[in-house]
Parts: C-alpha cells; sequence; structure tokens
C-alpha cells in the first residue's frame, strides 16, 4: 500500500465530495429519505458516496472498499480495506447544525491506520501523515496544493478535570452515569466524528459512546485520534476497539486523550 498516494487520494476525494454535499446544504430544501434502518439519507450522501467510492476505486482497483451507502455489497475475507462514511451526522446535516463529516480510512489488520476526517460546514481537515502523525490542516484547503499542516496532540489531561465530549443527538442516562464515574471540568457536544478530532486536538480528553455506531462512522475518526497520540478501547473490557467485525457493527467504545485514568463499565 502507497500510504503517500493514499494520503493524497483521501485529501482530494474529500474535499470534492465535501464541495458537492456544502452545494446540496446550500439550497433551500433537500429530500429525506429513510433506510432499511430508519435511519436518514440525502441526495448529499448519495452524491458524496459515488465520488469516494469512484476515486477510490479508480485509484485503488484492488483494494476492498466497504462505504455506508453499499450496506448491500457488504462483505469481507481480507485484512486490509478501504471504508467511507461519506456523510456522518446525517441528522445534524439535516437540522442545518453543521456538525457532520466526509470519513475515509484505511483499515490494517483490524487497525485504522490512516484516515481522513473533514467537517465542510466548518471548514475543519484532519487527516493522518503517511507517516502516521495527524495534522490538522488550515487555509483555504486547495484540492491540490495542501495548505499549512499543523501537528495535532491530545491534552495532556488533568485526571481531576477532564472535560467531556458527547453525541448531540444520541445521549442517554447510560451515557450519564458513565460520565458520573469521572471528575469533569466541563461537558460539550458534538455531532459525527467531530468527537473524535476534538480529543485528538486536546480540545476534550473523553469521548464516551455508550450507544450504537457502526465502522464507517468511526474508522477515520479514531485513526486521527491515535496519530495525535489518543486510543479508542471498548466499553466492556477496555480492551482496544478492532475493525472487520461482523456486520461492521461496534460495541459500545470509550476514546480519550493519553493519560486518562479509565474507568470501568
Ligand atoms: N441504532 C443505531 N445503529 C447503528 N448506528 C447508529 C445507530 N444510531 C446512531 N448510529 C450512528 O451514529 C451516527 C451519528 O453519530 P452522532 O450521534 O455521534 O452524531 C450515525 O451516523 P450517520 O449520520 O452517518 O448515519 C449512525 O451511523
Ligand atoms: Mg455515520
Amino acid at each position: 500500500m502507497d500510504y503517500e498516494k493514499l494520503v493524497t487520494v483521501m485529501r482530494r476525494l474529500s474535499l470534492e465530495a465535501g464541495d458537492k454535499i456544502m452545494e446540496i446544504y446550500g439550497r433551500d430544501d433537500f429530500e429525506v429519505k429513510s433506510k432499511s434502518d430508519d435511519s436518514p439519507v440525502t441526495a448529499a450522501d448519495e452524491a458524496a458516496d459515488a465520488i469516494i467510492s469512484t476515486g477510490l476505486r479508480a485509484a485503488f482497483p484492488d483494494v476492498a472498499l466497504i462505504t455506508e451507502e453499499q450496506a448491500a455489497t457488504h462483505s469481507l475475507d481480507v485484512d486490509t480495506f478501504l471504508i467511507v462514511d461519506p456523510l456522518d451526522g446525517t441528522k445534524e446535516f439535516i437540522h442545518r447544525r453543521g456538525d457532520f463529516t466526509l470519513n475515509i480510512a484505511l483499515v490494517e489488520k483490524g487497525v485504522p491506520t490512516l484516515g481522513v476526517v473533514y467537517a465542510p460546514a466548518k471548514g475543519r481537515m484532519f487527516f493522518t501523515r503517511a507517516d502516521g502523525q495527524s495534522v490538522e490542516e488550515t487555509g483555504a484547503l486547495d484540492k491540490d496544493t495542501p495548505g499549512d499542516l499543523s501537528p495535532i496532540h491530545v491534552a495532556k489531561s488533568d485526571n481531576a478535570a477532564l472535560m467531556v465530549v458527547a453525541s448531540k443527538s444520541h445521549r442517554d442516562e447510560q451515557t450519564d452515569d458513565y460520565i458520573a464515574k469521572y471528575k469533569v471540568r466541563d461537558m460539550t457536544s458534538a455531532g459525527s466524528s467531530l468527537k473524535f478530532c476534538l480529543v485528538a486536538t486536546g480540545e476534550a480528553d473523553l469521548y464516551p459512546r455508550l450507544g450504537r455506531t457502526m465502522e464507517w462512522d468511526t474508522a477515520a475518526g479514531h485513526a486521527v485520534l491515535c496519530g495525535a497520540g489518543g486510543a479508542v478501547v471498548r466499553h466492556d473490557d477496555l480492551t482496544p476497539l478492532t475493525y472487520g467485525k461482523a456486520d461492521f457493527a461496534n460495541p459500545f467504545f470509550i476514546a480519550h486523550a493519553a493519560n486518562v485514568e479509565l474507568k470501568p463499565a
């Protein structure tokens, strides 16, 4: 696998698909359909999926590709694959809250090793470099020429005063009870995979997800967080969250900065 090429292609495809998503976001009206699992999908999800899938297949014809919007084709017997959520946080998109992202990741032997998370409405772009270090790109986000790439690092967390980030649209009592085990300085909410990126930049220390997600929701954010010195573990036994599981369904998990003292479930 040519990591340099992959990073370049993932970044460019996320920007191209992001433009398409923002074009639809800017319309007065867009149709919202319901998928078989009752989650909403829009023309933006489908258009972004087409751009990213076509681009990845052209650049990496031999690498398996899993995307949220092509769920019917999901089956896997390889240990290297690309996994895409073209629009994570569809609810945020529909309610025009801005917290939605495009996500592309490479998984190798169960580990998300490279990823791009782009939040077009926020103008925030995060990705792992080919050497694994995560960066946030600022500036014009030109498709051909990357701008200023600042390495990002998780916070040196103070366990007496943690900053917690949790889902905007999926929040329940079990999550609140788990957060209550920690000494919390402040809490914030965010939609989609941006939560991983907030931990990756040091804007938050802890992101507990005691709710369902799929691997395409988390792989890119997980890669960005790991490349910034953080980690993601299962909530039930605090072992690393792995990829390529049955149905691509994740267990509950905890994403965290480097020296957070994790509490058991
Ligand atoms: N019951 C469920 N089963 C599977 N995934 C779910 C789910 N409820 C929410 N999700 C996932 O959580 C994501 C939203 O996360 P958040 O609440 O952190 O913004 C959704 O992504 P999509 O918007 O891409 O569908 C969806 O995939
Ligand atoms: Mg998603």
